[in-house]
């Protein structure tokens, strides 16, 4: 509970009606969670608008309403706050209500198109062998040190991030690190959020339907490095061709790492195998368990971000050496037989091809690829026949499959997938219905020392079927059908 007054306190004001000293209980941009003595911001979104729903609010007797265009008629007893900008206002008014969990904390936020849940995954594990309690927030999953609470975004809402950064601080935690989406940015999710430092990976062409064009989205993820205050580090990907221009306008102090330029963060692949990386970082050598050129990145990335927050350089390396991958990303097992498992989140046509350019890059001649892909349901149609045509491009063998069918048919999804196959490539691709099905072919068609992807569900421990959530592990049914098939 707060006094409306101290919750306003950065926020700007247009005008208020009512009085200010008043208790909220609680904070909501959903007229739906209202209850008495909430108070509730009207936020403009992609769907609805907030402020068509504060006569819902007023009904379920809210104390106090914020919003940018005050109603024809206002009822007593409800205190109304005018601001120029009602999400920018919920977000610092969610941190003045949790006593600003931010300042409590070494907050750290990484943003690009790919590689945030690898990297603040790898800081989170870091930073907990390293000896502190640390949170994290990410698309997989949220953490306070071991204990696990589940996401649903890559980042929270404003209320929800500022709750369970609060949560952290209670557990002692002294370090966070989280994602940052462009969806987070453009929806100012994290404005009023104080952050001890911000990490660029990379940007390549993806949600363009929301952003509308590369330009938007490049202004969305850059506008997380210009809300960083004078104290904070910025720390960026030198070889990404937008690196420069994320940095251009924050007032944060500005490092960069690169695998290809000489920087504050030098690194150099010596060996990309399918057992590890090789790396040279500042001059030292070591071996890391995580696969793929794209991971040298994100372990450098990791590595100086702990440097940064002043870390000791070569603990901080010896702990990264021995670090696994985050769920579901890259993740592998090498069964009896020496065939190389891997699950890869990868569900869209250029994430696909990013893996399955790696696997081509670490595998040898003689190991054969049998890629296993699907699509969901009630997603962008466009992309199946697209990753069928990847996948049968950069593999011998390629299944297609179901993905979360959601409402669709999953037979109409696959007909979509299969209209990406060219005639060529008949001989190479089945289609089996039953993701589990299509696990068993594809490790039934394995031999020794292949490598199998499965793509798509990474993480996932469900399969989505007509609103139904199903068990469903890519990982674990990897693992049972390579032992019931004894390879
Ligand atoms: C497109 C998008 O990002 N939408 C997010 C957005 O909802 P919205 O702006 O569309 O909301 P809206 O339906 O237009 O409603 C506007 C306002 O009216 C309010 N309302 C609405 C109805 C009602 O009866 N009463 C009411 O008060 C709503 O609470 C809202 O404040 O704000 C909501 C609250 O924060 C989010 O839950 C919601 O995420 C949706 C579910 C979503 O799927 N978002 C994805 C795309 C997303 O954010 N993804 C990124 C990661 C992307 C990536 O890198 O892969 C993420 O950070 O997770
Ligand atoms: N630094 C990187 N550069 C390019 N590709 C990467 C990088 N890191 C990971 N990837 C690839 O992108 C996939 C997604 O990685 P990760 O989950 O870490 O990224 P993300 O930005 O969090 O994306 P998402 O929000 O979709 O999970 C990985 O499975 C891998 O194939």
């Amino acid at each position: 509970m707060q006094l409306l007054q101290n919750i306003l306190k950065d926020v700007k004001v247009l005008s208020t009606q009512g009085s200010l000293d008043v208790q909220v209980q609680a904070i909501t941009f959903d007229s739906r969670k209202v209850e008495e003595g909430v108070l509730f911001v009207a936020v403009r979104g992609a769907q609805a608008d907030g402020h068509d729903f504060i006569s819902k609010a007023e009904e379920a007797r809210a104390v106090a309403v914020v919003c940018e265009a005050l109603p024809a008629q206002l009822q007593a007893g409800i205190t109304y706050v005018q601001v120029p900008d009602s999400a920018e206002a919920l977000g610092q008014m969610a941190s003045s209500f949790y006593e600003h969990p931010s300042k409590k904390l070494e907050l750290v936020g990484v943003t690009g198109t790919n590689g945030k849940t690898t990297s603040v995954t790898l800081l989170h594990k870091l930073f907990r062998e390293l000896g502190y309690h640390v949170g994290l927030l990410s698309t997989v999953q949220n953490q306070i040190n071991e204990e696990v609470i589940p996401s649903t975004h890559t980042t929270p809402d404003a209320v929800e991030l500022n709750r369970l950064l609060a949560q952290m601080v209670k557990a002692g935690c002294t370090h966070c690190f989280m994602e940052v989406s462009s969806h987070a940015m453009v929806q100012q999710r994290v404005a009023g959020l104080t952050f001890a430092g911000g990490v660029f990976t990379n940007i390549t062409h993806d949600h363009l339907d929301y952003h509308g064009s590369f330009d938007e989205y490049i202004k969305a993820k850059k506008s997380f490095f210009d809300m960083l205050p004078k104290k904070a580090f910025a720390l960026v990907n030198a070889d990404d061709k937008r690196g420069a221009v994320m940095v251009q306008n924050t007032k944060a102090s500005t490092h960069f790492f690169a695998l290809r330029k000489v920087v504050d963060f030098k690194g150099r692949i010596i060996d990309n195998t399918i057992q590890g990386l090789h790396l040279e970082v500042d001059g030292q050598e070591i071996w890391c368990k995580l696969i793929g050129a794209f991971n040298a990145y994100n372990l450098l990335g990791a590595y100086g971000v702990a440097v940064l927050l002043g870390e000791d350089p070569v603990e901080a390396l010896t702990v990264l050496s021995s670090l696994d991958s985050a769920a579901g990303r890259f993740d592998y097992l090498v069964s009896d037989a020496q065939i190389t498992g891997i699950v890869d989140y990868a569900h869209t046509p250029d994430a696909l091809e990013n893996v399955l350019n790696t696997i081509q890059q670490i595998r040898n001649p003689n190991q054969k690829v049998i890629t296993l892909v699907g699509c969901g349901g009630n997603r962008d149609a466009a992309k199946r026949p697209i990753m069928a045509d990847i996948a049968c491009r950069l593999s011998d063998k390629v299944i297609l499959t179901s993905d979360n069918p959601r409402f669709e048919e999953p037979q109409t999804i696959l007909e979509d997938m299969q209209k990406g196959v060219k005639p060529l490539d008949f001989k190479k691709t089945l289609s089996v219905l039953d993701r589990k099905e299509a696990i068993k072919t594809a490790c039934m068609l394995a031999e020794a020392n292949d490598i199998i992807l499965v793509a798509g569900k990474g993480h996932e421990t469900y399969q989505e079927v007509k609103g139904v959530k199903h068990d469903f592990d890519d990982k674990k049914v990897l693992r049972e059908m390579f032992q019931q098939l004894g390879k």
